[in-house]
């Protein structure tokens, strides 16, 4: 078993942001501006902006969150989405998910800026990923991707079994495995809440992508013997045994299925790390304008 170690390749990796972004500053006298709206207090969703903001800072990005009560209408936080849409000052734009259930998500993704959208969410990245065209690739699956390219994984010709079909994770992972590139040239088979039997899928895979938000979902009877397994689950559970009074837990029994694995990522330090990469990417082309 080898791991795939998210703490060691985001470090690289954001080392290289961070030189691209003094490159920026030094060439335009501006620094990469992200701005993240957070509606709500989700305690998750909390951690992970603070997380983007902290990062920002580390590569030498501007960073702005802005934090809207749970009472917000939709229609002021459209508003908002329309003002930082006209502002020149920001580059990338983000509205963390999941949103209060007054707030339709769909309207909020279509009201960012295609040109803004490094979470990659809107319809236009999602439909020009979809034909290999240059686009915003959304977080988390451009994360997997990187981290599967900096150890040199050759995944042309795998049969890659996706379990979740999540807009976020699930849906643009299969995609991006499925297309003429590398990482990629996979056969692909997405599996979700009405797949009849996952476990037997699963069980074909030479590489899994667990994105199904359930602690321990993958068991080592569900994996072929030398597969690549990729964790994205980030289930949290309280705990007053750890600082934080949370303690995480991955789709993937680690324990159990690390042994019968090529490659896997751990939960925590694997697959959440490589997110906030893809973020920080997308946000330095969003500012170098060199997607659209
Ligand atoms: N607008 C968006 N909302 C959400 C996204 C997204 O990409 N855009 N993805 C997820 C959450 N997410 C990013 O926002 C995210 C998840 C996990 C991590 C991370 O760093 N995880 C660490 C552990 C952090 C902790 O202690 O809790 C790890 O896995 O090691 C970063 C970002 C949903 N919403």
């Amino acid at each position: 078993m080898n791991l795939l170690d998210g703490k060691l390749v985001s470090a690289k990796i954001k080392e290289d942001i961070k030189q691209e972004a003094a490159a920026f500053l030094a060439e335009t006298g501006r620094k990469p501006h992200l701005v993240a709206i957070l509606v709500g207090n989700d305690g998750a969703s909390e951690t992970y902006v603070a997380s983007k903001m902290r990062n920002c800072e580390l590569v030498g990005f501007e960073s702005t969150n802005i934090h809207f009560d749970t009472s917000i209408s939709e229609g002021e936080l459209l508003a908002k989405i329309n003002e930082l849409n006209a502002d020149g000052g920001v580059d990338g734009l983000i509205v963390q998910l999941p949103l209060p259930k007054h707030i339709d998500p769909e309207r909020v993704t279509e009201a960012i800026d295609y040109r803004k959208d490094v979470d990659g969410f809107h319809p236009v990245n999602l439909g020009r990923m979809q034909r290999n065209l240059p686009c915003f690739i959304p977080a988390t699956p451009y994360g997997i991707l990187l981290m599967l390219a900096h150890y040199g994984i050759d995944t042309s010709g795998m049969h890659a079994v996706v379990v979740g079909r999540s807009n976020i994770v699930g849906s643009p992972m299969s995609i991006l495995l499925a297309r003429n590139s590398n990482p990629g040239n996979c056969t692909v088979t997405l599996t979700h809440s009405r797949t009849r039997n996952v476990k037997e899928e699963v069980l074909r895979a030479d590489i899994i992508v667990a994105a199904i938000g359930k602690k321990h979902f993958i068991t080592a009877d569900m994996v072929k013997e030398g597969a690549i397994v990729i964790d994205v689950g980030i289930n949290r559970e309280m705990s007053d045994r750890t600082k934080s009074g949370y303690k995480l837990y991955g789709d993937v029994d680690f324990e159990q299925v690390a042994p019968k694995s090529s490659w896997i990522t751990p939960v925590p330090g694997g697959v959440g790390l490589m997110t906030i990469v893809g973020l920080l990417k997308n946000t330095l082309e969003a500012a170098k304008g060199s997607i659209y």
